[in-house]
């Protein structure tokens, strides 16, 4: 049960959590005619946390969060909240509260109003509790002061604070959450991103939040599931995600820039491919690398000749590498306390983290180096192996 406490010195906050519920998806499948929009999708999501869907456009996250909703039937498996089915059950008659995209307030109405019309015609709350309730909630969520605003003479932050704080009033023991964030400019999102995670965790509600963000999805989730083509890639916690990916795809499209993945063929215990030759398992057709663990050394021809080889020193034995290309700096760019130094090699164009203090000037001559264990190979079908 939740629990709301009157502090002294400040606005009502909620003590305790545990209001959510299990969800369980069970093998769920949805077609559009020809369109597999879900195949075969199976996870569990705890009481009280909170899962990231994320993939690329059509990958079926919307779907995923409609069929929950209960705004779309699943043409096969089954979905239950706390051990009950939903399907069948109409979307009133289910315990959730959804966060659209778009805002969907009415305009006619004060924010105040509109959480309140939530909270009587949706939860049946009597109309004062129906006030008190929306007031404390708008100042939870630190808009307490635009309680008599209407949307028009909202920014597109409040506005959205405004269609969360009236999803997360009516206290739903689900709360699905699709793209909210989306529309916003960065700052924003991520200031209101740490608010509704912080106000999920009082709550204790069990969330699904759909997203084509990774750094908001890893950000947000507890756990983060990776949809592709309407499959479910993965489903682990942010650092599962990135340290193993289970498929090629997860690896390639988490990270930025993402994992350096090429492509070989395996004999002899080696994987051959353009530009490199390594150890690797049996059955292994692609490898991949992430740019932090690829060592940068300068390898430059001067004019009164060679640098040596090693002039910016790697901590990394030279015997243990099992991955070793020279190339040629094409792109280096700044982020933050990090530079991403692009490489031409005869193994493509591969992606470095280096430490912002080195500097390979484009045009450089550089080997890149990494040891076996920071390599991860994936087979055929895109498993990891
Ligand atoms: N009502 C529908 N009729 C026909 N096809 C649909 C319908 N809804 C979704 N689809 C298709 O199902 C697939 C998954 O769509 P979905 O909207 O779930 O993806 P998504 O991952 O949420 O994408 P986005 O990030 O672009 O919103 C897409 O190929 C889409 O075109």
């Amino acid at each position: 049960m939740t629990r709301i406490t009157e502090p002294a010195d400040g606005p009502a906050v909620v003590t305790a959590a545990t209001a959510g519920v299990p969800i369980e998806i069970d093998g769920l499948g949805r077609s559009f005619g020809p369109v597999h929009a879900l195949r075969d999708v199976t996870l569990t999501v705890a009481p009280g946390e909170i899962v990231a869907l994320l993939g690329p456009s059509g990958s079926g996250k919307s779907t995923l969060l409609r069929i929950c909703a209960g705004l779309e039937e699943p043409t096969s498996g089954d979905l239950r909240f706390g051990a009950v089915s939903q399907l069948g059950v109409a979307p009133h008659r289910r315990d959730v509260s959804m966060v659209f995209q778009h805002f969907a307030l009415y305009p006619h109405l004060t924010a105040l109003e509109n959480l309140t019309l939530a909270l009587r015609h949706g939860r049946g709350l009597p109309k004062a509790a129906a006030v008190a309730r929306a007031r404390e909630t708008l100042d939870m969520l630190g808009i307490g002061e635009l309680a008599a605003r209407r949307p028009a003479k909202m920014s597109g932050g409040q506005r959205q604070r405004v269609a969360i704080g009236r999803a997360l009033a009516t206290r739903a023991r689900v709360i699905l959450l699709d793209e909210p964030m989306s529309g916003l400019d960065a700052q924003l999102r991520v200031d209101l991103r740490v608010e509704i995670v912080g106000l999920l965790r009082r709550l204790g509600t069990t969330a699904l939040f759909v997203t084509h963000d990774q750094a908001e999805a890893m950000a947000v989730g507890d756990r983060v599931a990776v949809l592709s083509g309407g499959r479910l890639q993965q489903i682990g916690t942010p650092d599962e995600i990135y340290d193993r990916p289970a498929t090629r795809f997860v690896a390639a499209f988490i990270g930025s820039p993402p994992m350096n993945v090429r492509e070989g063929r395996w004999h002899d215990g080696q994987l051959h491919g353009d530009g490199f030759a390594l150890p690797a398992p049996a059955g292994a057709t692609a490898f991949g690398v992430r740019p932090e663990h690829l060592v940068l050394v300068a390898a430059a021809s001067t004019g009164s000749g060679s640098v040596p080889a090693d002039a910016v020193v790697a901590p990394v034995a030279l015997a243990s590498d099992a991955l070793r290309v020279t190339g040629e700096v094409v792109v280096s760019e700044r982020l933050g306390a990090e530079r991403t130094v692009y490489v031409r090699t005869s193994a493509g164009v591969l992606a470095v983290r280096v430490d912002a203090a080195e500097v390979p000037g484009v045009g450089m001559r550089v080997t890149l180096r990494a040891p076996l264990s920071t390599l991860t190979f994936f087979d055929a079908a895109g498993a990891r192996i």
